[in-house]
């Protein structure tokens, strides 16, 4: 299995194999506590124009995401855990967009399969990548905006890198260095506004509160649907 780090947007055009789009402030976070809230169908989208056009035609459609961090006009939650924490999705359909994470998924056009990357399902992504065994992985960091490379992305490629090479990782170490150093998560921490609560952080860095896995697949003629593979048991889907 060959193992390769990438970034940002053209990191996700150049990815192969096996692909995992990583952002984990806030996009794929927020995403994995939708889904597991009972949502329908939940749709990451690259740009607002066709969130609010999907809304428009949908007006049952509930719209998330941002731009700059900040929740939009007409949108119904920003891209904060936990404004969603204790929502109830189910039966609703979610579309999805954000400045760097869903770029990252409707960009990766040569991935044989897509997958998305956040601390809050870490193993059950580590686990489906071993069920899978592919010849080649590809872990692509969103960074911030997709343009300026992000700590937590970087370090959540590496934990996955090294747990498939049988490597330590020392997660306590990783939330201090976000915590205290890291310039991603002390601003993170300290936004504490409505779009970006300062509980994000944690919600963010809940090692493994998810045992499934986000699979990003064709919907329709152009949106991509997020489905879940529940690691614990649905063992036989992952073939
Ligand atoms: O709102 C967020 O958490 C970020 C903002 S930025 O684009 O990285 O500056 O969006 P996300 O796409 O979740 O990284």
């Amino acid at each position: 299995m060959e193992i390769n780090i990438y970034q940002f947007v053209e990191g996700a055009r150049q990815a192969k194999g096996l692909t995992v789009i990583i952002d984990v402030f806030r996009a794929f976070s927020v995403a994995c506590y939708v889904m597991n809230n009972g949502v329908k169908d939940l749709f990451p989208i690259g740009s607002i124009e066709m969130a609010y056009k999907l809304k428009e035609e949908n007006p049952e459609f509930i719209l998330m995401g941002e731009r700059g961090g900040l929740i939009q006009p007409g949108f119904d939650y920003g891209n904060s855990p936990a404004s969603v924490e204790s929502v109830d999705f189910n039966g609703r359909t979610v579309v999805h967009t954000t400045s760097a994470g869903t770029q990252g998924i409707v960009n990766a056009i040569h991935a044989d399969e897509i997958i998305t990357g956040s601390f809050v399902n870490a193993q059950a992504i580590i686990d489906y990548i071993r069920a899978k065994n592919p010849d080649y992985v590809s872990l692509v960091c969103m960074g911030w905006e997709a343009v300026e490379e992000a700590d937590e992305d970087t370090l959540f490629a590496n934990y996955v890198k090294n747990a498939l090479e049988g490597k330590p990782n020392d997660f306590a170490a990783i939330v201090h260095y976000m915590r205290h150093e890291s310039k991603t998560g002390k601003f993170l921490d300290v936004r504490g506004e409505a779009s970006a609560p300062t509980e994000d952080f944690d919600l963010c860095l809940c090692l493994d509160r998810f045992p499934f896995v986000l699979k990003a697949e064709p919907y329709g003629d152009s949106l991509v649907r997020l489905h879940k593979v529940n690691m614990d048991k649905d063992w036989s889907a992952i073939g």
